[in-house]
């Protein structure tokens, strides 16, 4: 089977500081991976090289068999999602933010689809009119994660996101990520959490800018 990303000899130098080198990867498509390591092994970066927030300085990688980098970044990035601890939402409401992805791809606002999207974190259509600032820390993750899942990428990279929520509020999260990975969502997760871990799938080890074998 050809992986849906390839990494070959990937490395990362900022200045004469080397971050990542010497990764070789194949991620599948509809697979779930969970990268582990102590802080600073590099699996942030790696996540930010695939995500295409950042350019790889050496080797190569590879999405459905072309370089990452002969994509159209827009195009790329609909496609390979990334999301983060600490999200940034837009605008003033909850609206504003699950309006966004249809708005970015010139559609009318599906008001069906976003109320479904939010039933499946338990939210009610009048979250919609909630301002962000309004918004705890666990509801501020689920909107970044609606607005970023809303029309599914082919991957999506979640890093840390659960990191600082309390019990229920990561439950919902997993229930919402391994819901759109049986869809055939591809998922690379970052995480530390010890019951996320226990229930990972595949688990790639990383440790000062290496992959541990
Ligand atoms: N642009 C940069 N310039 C200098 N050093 C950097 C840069 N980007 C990352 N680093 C360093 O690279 C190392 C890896 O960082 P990274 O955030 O990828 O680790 P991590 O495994 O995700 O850590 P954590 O689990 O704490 O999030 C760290 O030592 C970090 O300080």
């Amino acid at each position: 089977m050809n992986a849906l990303i390839e990494l070959k000899n990937v490395g990362y130098q900022v200045k004469d500081k080397t971050i990542l080198s010497n990764i070789n990867l194949k991620i599948n498509a509809g697979t779930k991976t969970t990268f582990v390591g102590p802080s600073g092994a590099g699996k942030s970066t790696l996540a930010r090289l695939i995500a295409r927030m950042i350019s790889y300085t050496s080797g190569s990688i590879t999405y459905k068999g072309k370089e990452i980098t002969d994509y159209e970044p827009t195009l790329y990035r609909r496609k390979v999602s990334y999301c983060f601890q600490q999200p940034t939402l837009f605008g003033n409401t909850v609206r504003d933010n699950l309006n966004f992805p249809f708005v970015v791809r010139k559609e009318k606002p599906d008001q069906e689809r976003i109320i479904q999207a939010l039933k499946s974190v338990n939210l009610s259509a009048n979250f919609l009119d909630m301002g962000v600032t309004e918004l705890s820390g666990g509801e501020r993750q689920w909107v970044a994660m609606l607005r970023n899942i809303i029309f599914h990428p082919d991957i999506l990279i979640i890093d840390e996101v659960s990191a600082g929520l309390d019990a229920d509020n990561k439950k919902i999260i997993n229930h919402l990520i391994n819901g759109i990975n049986k869809k055939g969502v591809t998922i690379l997760q970052i995480t530390h959490d010890e019951s996320e871990i226990n229930n990972a799938q595949n688990i790639i080890k990383m440790d000062s800018g290496k992959l541990v074998q």
